[in-house]
């Protein structure tokens, strides 16, 4: 994969502040220029929250995080960098004059990308010098979240450089999708805007409020969007004659009244206060980024359903987001523990997300055995049991698990695991994990695990290669000095009845 080694972002406002930490949450460095006296905190506050939502979203290795420069000036920012992001303004002037700037700064092989929502990318590169360098990035918020990018080029776009702009995204958990033909607002743009208007037309109309509006998405065609497009959805909705049928049974009404879609309207100071005033009523005094924690934690929750749908290949973005780990655990799998072998291996730092908290109101149990079966896997890393040796045909298996509950985590509560090697022989390896509640560092639940070392063609243990064993060997040797875990070699007992 061809990687960005370092980006700037020109504008961190909603769209560059969400460039901003999807680029430094994949290691990139990011030097940024923008004017507005408030930079650094807005930044600073939507990176925490992406912080919050990339902890709930996956427990793969993220690379260590980017380093984030305020520079002085654009030219500053641009000087080195090989992804230049322009989220300034929605104003074609303001953008050409930017975009003339860092095309005078920038190294001849950097890639331009401005994130506008419908301005032509023909029209952004007229006062360019190297116009063939820009195209439109235009992505969705949060950044940091969803995955697509439209990218669009101009008459004067090279097609290398699209080419180069689609290669780079996906090692930052993007998908670009390239537009064929340039046209104002692209294709999502497009379909957001008549929605738009359409919902404008009934809030004025007095048909509904903000809030019936917003409900009746959500609570339908908006929860069907996030896995299946319109196509895909109709084609079901065809019945089994499928969207042939579909269209002939539901195109005629494209011709009957139904929408004031070709009408603007006018957006008087009336409406702007009624939906102003109806858009308080709903966020019931809620700040910004409250609502984008609870956006950011829904979404984190969608994705990850998508990730184990379609047989657990993953669906739709989900099955990019799988795609993505499955990056990040070849490239920085290999488990970074501390090289303290006088205490029980550090290995797996998480917060409990909104998908492991179950009725009654703490991490259900299932998660439990996932951070546990995590922290296996990076105790397997560790000792050379990485993706390239598993798919060699060897691998480690699970076969007896023994967890103790001993405390409860709570929602967004941090936590982290750690491992003591119990014993290791040729075929054998026994483990105890702890989670810990990180803030009072007292144990939530422990696990005891039996590992056998197998050939997974064959189906049988067999012994672990020569340097898995001295690696573990090692570890054990270490950890034997440890006093034995409490609660080592326990098993489910029940007190009688009657006795004490
Ligand atoms: N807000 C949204 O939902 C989306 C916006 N976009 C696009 O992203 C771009 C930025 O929009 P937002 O982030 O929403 O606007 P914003 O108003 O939140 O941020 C714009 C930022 O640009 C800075 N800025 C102004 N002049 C500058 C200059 N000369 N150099 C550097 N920085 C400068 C401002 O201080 C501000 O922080 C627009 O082109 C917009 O169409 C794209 C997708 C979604
Ligand atoms: C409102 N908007 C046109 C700026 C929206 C977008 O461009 C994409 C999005 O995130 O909805």
């Amino acid at each position: 994969m061809i990687k960005i080694n370092k980006a700037a972002c020109i504008g961190g406002g909603v769209i560059g502040g969400g460039w901003i930490a999807r680029f430094l949450l994949a290691g990139i460095d990011v030097d940024v220029f923008d004017p507005h006296p408030d930079a650094r905190r807005i930044i600073g506050e939507v990176l925490a929250n992406a912080e919050r939502a990339y902890a709930m979203l996956t427990g793969a290795p993220l690379p260590k995080r980017g380093k984030l420069t305020f520079c002085g000036s654009l030219e500053e920012a641009v000087v080195d960098a090989d992804w230049i992001q322009e989220s300034v303004p929605e104003r074609l002037d303001l953008k050409r004059s930017v975009l003339a700037q860092i095309d005078a700064a920038a190294r001849p092989d950097a890639l331009i990308g401005s994130s506008t929502s419908g301005l032509l990318p023909t029209d952004l590169q007229q006062d360019m010098q190297y116009p063939e360098r820009l195209f439109v990035a235009h992505p969705y918020n949060p950044v940091y979240l969803l995955p697509l990018v439209e990218i669009v080029g101009g008459e004067k776009t090279a097609m290398a450089t699209i080419k180069a702009a689609m290669e780079k995204l996906p090692p930052i958990g993007m998908k670009g999708v390239h537009i064929a033909k340039e046209i104002e607002a692209f294709v999502g743009d497009r379909l957001l805007e008549a929605l738009w208007r359409e919902a404008l037309w009934l809030i004025h109309d007095d048909i509904c409020t903000v809030e019936t509006l917003d409900d009746v998405i959500r609570y339908s065609f908006g929860l069907r969007w996030a896995q299946m497009g319109l196509f895909e959805t109709y084609r079901i909705a065809g019945g089994e004659a499928g969207m042939r049928h579909f269209l002939q049974q539901f195109g005629p009404c494209l011709a009957w009244p139904w929408t004031k879609l070709t009408n603007v309207v006018d957006l008087d100071d009336a409406l702007v206060e009624k939906i102003g005033q109806q858009s308080d009523e709903q966020a019931a005094g809620r700040s910004i980024r409250e609502l984008e924690r609870i956006r950011d934690e829904n979404l984190v929750g969608i994705l990850q359903a998508l990730k184990g749908s379609n047989d657990g290949k993953g669906w739709g973005a989900g099955k990019l987001l799988k795609e993505f780990e499955h990056s990040l655990w070849a490239a920085g799998g290999k488990t970074k523990a501390s090289s303290d072998l006088s205490q029980p291996l550090r290995l797996i730092e998480t917060t409990v997300s909104p998908a492991w908290v179950d009725y009654n109101g703490h991490m259900t149990e299932h998660r439990y055995l996932q951070v546990f079966g995590d922290t296996s896997d990076a105790l397997l890393r560790l000792i050379g049991v990485d993706l390239a040796y598993v798919e060699a045909g060897q691998s480690y298996y699970t076969v007896e698990t023994h967890i103790r509950h001993l405390a409860q985590a709570k929602l967004g509560q941090a936590i982290h695991a750690t491992c003591q090697v119990l014993s290791v022989d040729e075929k054998r390896l026994q483990v105890f994990h702890t989670i810990h509640d990180t803030a009072a560092g007292e144990a939530i639940a422990t696990a005891e695990h039996m590992l056998v070392h197998v050939d997974t063609r064959a189906g049988k243990a067999i012994p672990a290669a020569a340097g898995v064993l001295e690696k573990a060997g090692s570890i054990a040797a270490a950890h034997a000095a440890l006093p034995r875990p409490e609660g080592a070699g326990r098993h489910v007992g029940q007190k009688r009845w009657g006795t004490s």
